[in-house]
């Protein structure tokens, strides 16, 4: 039996996902990998870099889950966080403009940030960087100890990784010219299957700018190259302050492909603020 499902389809600076809502809806929609993969499929399906969910918490104010293109759940998303927040706020799932979100990663602050009636920006608190080697994971010794400028061997050439977790597990590649990262020899091999790291990694280039602007792209875990990734912002902030390219308490301009974020990793409460733009696409129905 065909079932009728509504979505709201919106992106974080061209990073776009399925968003359903199973506050106001609840229903059945089998499983969550398979249905992600259909939805996100360009040809068959309405096209996404994956399906985002938004459900009851008992613990915040909403529960998020996010699914890649391939099916494949993630812990945190940003740019999703950012549509998640502006979605609730405009459909009334909260009554106030500061309320908290529910990952599989840990609870987040959301904050909406109004230009007249209209939803123009959100912040999310994102809290505190994950550094240890054991629990971006990474695989490898001190399992203790943070991954920072550590040089590793891949496809037979040198290069120097520093690792971060934002809920979810992030390789950072700092180089000279970002037109000229090798996106596509290290997005493939890295991302999903590669034994240095067991539950796969999102493999974010870095040009340093100046010293509070930088150019950062991605292939992503699970979805491949998308034209944003909130957590990957965070992490290459993090990731250049631990590298003394960037520094604590200054707003960092992270330019993406579909758009510039405004990060900080604040030495007060060692959390990372983000904040930009979150937008809606379009509401429909799709056939499961
Ligand atoms: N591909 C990511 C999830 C989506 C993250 C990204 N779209 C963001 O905005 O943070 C992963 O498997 O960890």
């Amino acid at each position: 039996m065909v079932k009728n499902i509504p979505f709201t389809k919106m992106h974080g600076l061209g990073n776009c996902y399925i968003y359903i809502d199973l506050i106001s809806r609840p229903l059945e929609m089998g499983t969550y990998a398979e249905t992600a993969v259909k939805v996100a499929d360009q040809n068959t399906g309405i096209g996404a870099d994956g399906m985002i969910l938004i459900l009851p918490s008992n613990k915040a104010d909403v529960f998020m889950r996010i699914f890649n293109k391939d099916g494949s759940e993630a812990k945190n998303c940003g740019n999703g966080l950012r549509c998640v927040a502006k979605y609730a706020f405009e459909h009334n799932l909260v009554k106030e403009q500061k309320f908290t979100i529910e990952t599989l990663g840990g609870i987040v602050e959301a904050e909406i940030i109004l230009a007249g009636q209209h939803v123009e920006r959100v912040t999310i608190d994102m809290g505190a960087p994950i550094l240890e080697r054991k629990n971006i994971p990474m695989a490898g010794n001190p399992v203790g100890r943070p991954v920072i400028k550590e040089s590793v061997f891949l496809e037979g050439k040198g290069y120097s990784v520093t690792a971060v977790s934002m809920g979810n597990p992030h390789a950072l590649f700092f180089v000279d010219n970002i037109e000229e990262a090798p996106i596509h020899e290290l997005g493939p091999i890295l991302a999903d299957t590669h034994p240095l790291f067991p539950e796969g990694v999102n493999v974010g280039f870095i040009e340093v700018l100046t010293d509070n602007t930088i150019e950062y792209r991605v292939w992503e875990r699970g979805s491949g190259i998308t034209q944003a990734c909130g957590t990957g912002a965070c992490a290459a902030v993090v990731a250049g302050i631990l590298e003394n390219r960037l520094k604590k308490d200054q707003n960092i301009t992270v330019h993406l492909s579909g758009g510039d974020l405004d990060i900080i990793w604040s030495s007060d409460t060692e959390h990372v603020l983000m904040t930009g733009a979150a937008t809606t696409i379009c509401e429909g129905t799709f056939y499961l």
